[in-house]
């Protein structure tokens, strides 16, 4: 042995002791001993039908305090309930918590471990997918999708006038024609829509099953050479229509959009994919493809359900505030006057709008629970000992209703974000809106000019009223939400009046 291979011994030896002795100097976060709340089939914490999920894990805080630990299994679990541990943990230790939790069935047996959302960060595909949606969305260029945004919002505002009963489904069929366009070049069908029912397909197929630790697979690898006949390997059969239904999803759009550009001069093609094709470097092989391919796919998943979700939860508020409805639409009549139909660039213009913008996303939060993290190395928070490996919740919805951040939180107040000689604003709840550190929501920026083009047509188009029933009492809709990833207000009937001949004039024009 040489003295190289005794000093590595010795160095081994010391980082070993050193791991241990924190582990005993420091404790896991608290946490309940046993979960009755979820229902731990394998180590996946379960989304309980009664009571929404983030306000089980806000409940499990006021005992154990804001980082809460779930022994659940293999794989331990922390929700975290507190902005502040949040931003300590998440953003300022980003490089340590940005992984996603790699299942059997994420990474080996379905590609969904190459999709955005789920990729790791070993995986060198990651800071491709953020350099592309940098520079298609960021900060400095998502301003060229304006006019889009703005063509599809009219043709909404249409669909409105025409047929308001089915407002839920004009908001579904405008937040995938804005993407669509953008994304690949491609113009959505009014009804059934081919490309639009590919997602739909596979979306359907992100239930349960689709947490990681559902299959028992996850927890015991092995399983995965169990031929498929076996019984009891069910999980062969789901792998495999993941595979099928993610392939025929990524893959259709993008050879679409590749098809128009050998029929048309492909520098008219003004799309993420086209544009990104144009730039493929000579030589570049199937992988460079793929990127895109994900890439692209990533913008319809994360960037349609929110859409719409905003949009609900805005419409909901209006109806239910008409004092706030009625403060905003003069605000708008104020700056954009009444010839023409607000733009993306009155934005800044419109500071009351802006704030009941943003008090709908505190109120109603679209991602309650964001994406889970994973933390890559041991970690020692608050004198709390952290393993590598543990899943991180972000319990956002708890820290947007934390009421020492905003007093009175279920009140729909977008005073609060709105500085005045007596009061400060309170924080704006985009620091933790949209996720966190490197895994921060690449379509933030792009997601909010889309809610701006979309609400401020509205309002300067329709008064947004409750309904009425047969004997023409008004019916008050409650604020409820459906129990999902992304969360949706319970559909309720409105009626949508235009302001003026004039107002519905702008949108026949
Ligand atoms: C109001 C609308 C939106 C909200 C509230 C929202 C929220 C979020 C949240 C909470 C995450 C998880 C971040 C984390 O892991 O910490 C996320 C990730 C993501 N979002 Fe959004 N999002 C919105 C709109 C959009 C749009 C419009 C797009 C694309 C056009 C988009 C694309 C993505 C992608 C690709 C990711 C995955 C990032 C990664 O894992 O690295 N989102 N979003």
């Amino acid at each position: 042995m040489t003295l190289q291979d005794v000093l590595a011994v010795f160095l081994f030896a010391i980082a070993i002791w050193c791991t241990s002795y924190i582990r005993k100097q420091h404790r896991l976060p608290p946490g309940p001993n046993k979960i009755s709340l979820f229902r731990t089939r394998f180590k996946a914490p379960q989304v309980s039908a009664e009571k929404p999920l983030w306000k089980q894990y806000a409940e499990l805080s006021k005992l154990y305090g804001p980082v809460v630990y779930l022994g659940l299994g293999k794989a331990p679990f922390i929700v975290i309930n507190s902005a502040k541990s949040a931003v300590d943990l998440l953003n300022k230790r980003s490089r340590i918590y940005s992984d996603r939790q790699m299942t059997v069935m994420n990474s080996e047996l379905t590609h969904r471990g190459q999709t955005v959302f789920l990729c790791s960060t070993s995986n060198p595909r990651l800071v491709q997918y953020q350099k592309m949606f940098r520079e298609e969305m960021g900060v400095n260029s998502v301003h060229k999708h304006c006019k889009t945004q703005e063509q599809e919002a009219k043709s909404f505002l249409r669909n409105i006038l025409n047929d308001s009963q089915y407002y839920v489904q004009h908001l579904k069929t405008v937040a995938g024609s804005i993407i669509m366009k953008v994304t690949y070049g491609y113009t959505v069908e009014p009804h059934n829509d081919p490309m639009i029912q590919l997602v739909r397909d596979w979306l359907a197929t992100i239930s349960l099953k689709a947490l990681p630790g559902y299959w028992l697979v996850d927890s015991y690898p092995f399983l995965k050479y169990v031929p498929p006949w076996f019984p009891g390997t069910e999980f062969h059969q789901w792998a495999s229509e993941q595979n099928t239904l993610l392939e025929k999803m990524i893959s259709t759009p993008f050879e679409w959009t590749r098809r128009q550009m050998q029929h048309t001069d492909p520098t008219t093609i003004n799309s993420f994919v086209a544009s990104r094709l144009l730039a493929k470097p000579d030589g570049s092989n199937d992988a460079y493809d793929d990127v895109i391919r994900y890439g692209a796919a990533a913008m319809y998943v994360g960037g349609v359900d929110t859409a719409v979700s905003v949009l609900e939860a805005f419409i909901l508020a209006m109806v239910l505030h008409p004092e706030v409805q009625r403060r905003a639409q003069e605000e708008i009549d104020q700056i954009v006057g009444p010839s023409r139909l607000p733009e993306i660039k009155d934005r800044p213009n419109m500071p009351y709008l802006n704030a009941v913008l943003t008090e709908v996303m505190r109120w109603s939060p679209i991602a309650p629970l964001g994406n889970t993290h994973r933390l890559t190395e041991d970690d020692v928070y608050d004198g709390m000992f952290i393993p590598a490996g543990t899943c991180i919740i972000p319990n956002i919805a708890a820290m947007l209703h934390d009421e020492n951040r905003y007093p009175e939180p279920e009140k729909f107040n977008p005073e609060r974000f709105l500085a005045s000689d007596e009061v400060e604003p309170q924080d704006d709840p985009r620091i933790f809106i949209y996720g966190f550190g490197r895994r921060i929501c690449p379509g933030r920026h792009f997601a909010e000019s889309s809610s701006f083009a979309l609400a401020s047509g509205l309002l300067a188009t329709f008064n947004i009223l409750k309904a009425v029933d047969g004997e023409g009492n008004e019916i008050t809709p409650l604020v409820q939400y459906e129990n999902s990833f992304v969360s949706h207000p319970k559909t309720f009937p409105c009626r949508f009046v235009p302001k003026s001949e004039a107002a519905a004039q702008l949108l026949t024009d």
